[in-house]
């Protein structure tokens, strides 16, 4: 007897179409139900329903041409993350008083390699995005072509406003507990919003004096002058921004002369602002979660970075400086004109509406150096409009890819230049929009590098899960 669908299962995915052949329907049937089953098992959590509907609604057509994956339960496997952990982090503030949030590790897939992913202090954290993320991350790991697997983490510990004694104190009660499981060959975390070097040296430092071994490879994102690489720092925004420039090579365009948006201004959207302007883009407007500020002359990027790496401060003082800019709290960026278009902040943050606005202003191209920054009705204005869309899991795995090479480096005991890790990041970009292109080709969708980048990924894990065995 067929299953009852739930609310979210019939609204989100799509019903076969009278078209389609017996056993496609068959299929979409049976992911229909497999979406029904992951919303059932994980109530609540909205976000991960998402990013696992976006990759089901790619898979009809590789379930097709490899039977294997269905029988060997290949999806509801990678849907059940390998272990979830969620702890308490007790901590005493500059006031002596005792502080209580909850630390979430969820270690989604190791077929390829060890858990793998960042770690974000935010206080909307819970275990929904933090499982959301993992999920991403597996997928977009696998796309990178190095040998590391899938995890994510994080806590719903507020950083804004906190001093450096409070944070310090938090990170090492964090990792008193999550270091129990991590290992350079186990779990290897590294930053996300809320967590950059500073973090990353506390948290280092506090696993080092636990464990009483100097291992380098346990964390990515470390400072240069203790185990960190050349680039890495700048690698998700700099990623993205190569792989916008290969979409638009595939149309004989590129950033030069382009004007552009870049939502955030924190690691991935400082470093995507670098690179766009290096290749003759025009950065007219910026963001923070307080406003945005417009400056149709050019964004002063030094400014920016002195105001967020060394003040912390909010991107509205960047009008003090720079009064030909204008600030506009709570706006909404993606009003301002712009040919190319990067959402660098956070989830959701660009919908249907905002999409339907940036098509009609001009927009050719957007790729996601965030996570999931586009709602699913803005990534399909996009489709339909013919937009070049760069997704997050293709678009932000530079991140990713130079910590892998970071590991590396720490592995031999060795220490590359910024111009050498920069080329090999650049190389693995056009490898990851190669991939995504072809696939999409090859699964009768060409020029969508969401379906590309899904099922080349997709593929990649199934075929390593289905030698692993059963486990
Ligand atoms: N740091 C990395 O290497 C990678 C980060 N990402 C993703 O990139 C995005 C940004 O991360 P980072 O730059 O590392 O973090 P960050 O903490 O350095 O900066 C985050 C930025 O987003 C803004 N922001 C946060 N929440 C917001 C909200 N609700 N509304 C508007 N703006 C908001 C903040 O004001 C800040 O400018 C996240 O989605 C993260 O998952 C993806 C791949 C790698
Ligand atoms: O560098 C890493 O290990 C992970 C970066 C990250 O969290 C991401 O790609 O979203």
């Amino acid at each position: 007897m067929p299953k009852k669908r739930t609310q979210a299962a019939r609204r989100h995915v799509p019903l076969p179409s009278p078209a389609r052949t017996t056993r496609t329907t068959h299929i979409d049937e049976k992911l229909a139900g497999l979406f029904e089953d992951v919303v059932k098992r994980n109530p609540g959590e909205v976000e991960f329903h998402q990013a696992v509907r976006e990759v089901l609604e790619s898979l009809g057509p590789v379930l097709v041409k490899h039977p294997e994956f269905g029988t060997q339960k290949i999806i509801e496997r990678i849907c059940e993350p390998e272990r979830q952990i969620i702890f308490r982090v007790p901590w005493q503030d500059d006031q002596g008083q005792v502080q209580v949030n909850r630390g979430f590790r969820v270690e989604v897939n190791s077929a390829l390699g060890p858990y793998k992913g960042g770690l974000r202090f935010h206080p909307s954290v819970y275990l929904g995005i933090v499982k959301f993320l993992g999920f991403e991350q597996l997928f977009k790991n696998a796309l990178t072509g190095m040998p590391i697997g899938g995890g994510k983490g994080g806590s719903d510990f507020d950083p804004k406003g906190k001093s450096t004694s409070e944070i310090m104190r938090f990170c090492q009660s964090f990792m008193t507990e999550l270091y129990r499981h991590l290992g350079e060959y186990t779990d290897v975390p590294a930053g996300d919003i809320g967590v950059g070097t500073r973090e990353i040296g506390y948290l280092f430092g506090q696993y080092k004096r636990i464990t009483n071994r100097y291992e380098s490879g346990v964390l990515t994102g470390k400072g240069l002058d203790w185990g960190g690489a050349q680039a890495r720092k700048e690698a998700t925004g700099y990623g993205a921004v190569f792989f916008l420039n290969e979409m638009l090579g595939v149309r004989d365009d590129s950033v030069d002369g382009k004007t552009c948006v870049v939502s955030g201004s924190g690691n991935v959207a400082i470093y995507a602002i670098e690179k766009l302007q290096q290749l003759g883009g025009k950065v007219v407007a910026c963001s923070d979660s307080a406003g945005f500020i417009h400056d149709p002359k050019g964004l002063d990027l030094a400014l920016i970075k002195q105001l967020k790496e060394v003040e912390r401060r909010r991107i509205a003082d960047y009008i003090t400086a720079r009064p030909r800019a204008r600030y506009v709290p709570n706006g909404n960026l993606w009003d301002v004109p712009c040919q190319l278009a990067l959402p660098c902040a956070t989830q959701n943050e660009l919908n249907g509406k905002d999409a339907v606005q940036l098509v009609k202003n001009g927009c050719i191209a957007i790729a996601e150096g965030a996570n999931m920054p586009t709602t699913p009705e803005g990534v399909r204005v996009f489709a339909e409009a013919g937009v070049a869309f760069g997704p997050g899991k293709a678009a932000n795995a530079g991140g990713v890819a130079t910590s892998a090479l970071e590991m590396q480096q720490n592995a031999s005991r060795d220490v590359w230049d910024f111009a050498f890790t920069e080329k090999r990041l650049a190389v693995i970009i056009k490898g990851i929009h190669q991939r995504c292109y072809e696939t999409a080709e090859e699964y009768g969708a060409p020029g969508n590098y969401v379906k590309g980048a899904n099922i080349a990924s997709f593929i990649k894990v199934a075929h390593a899960m289905v030698a692993l065995g059963v486990v």
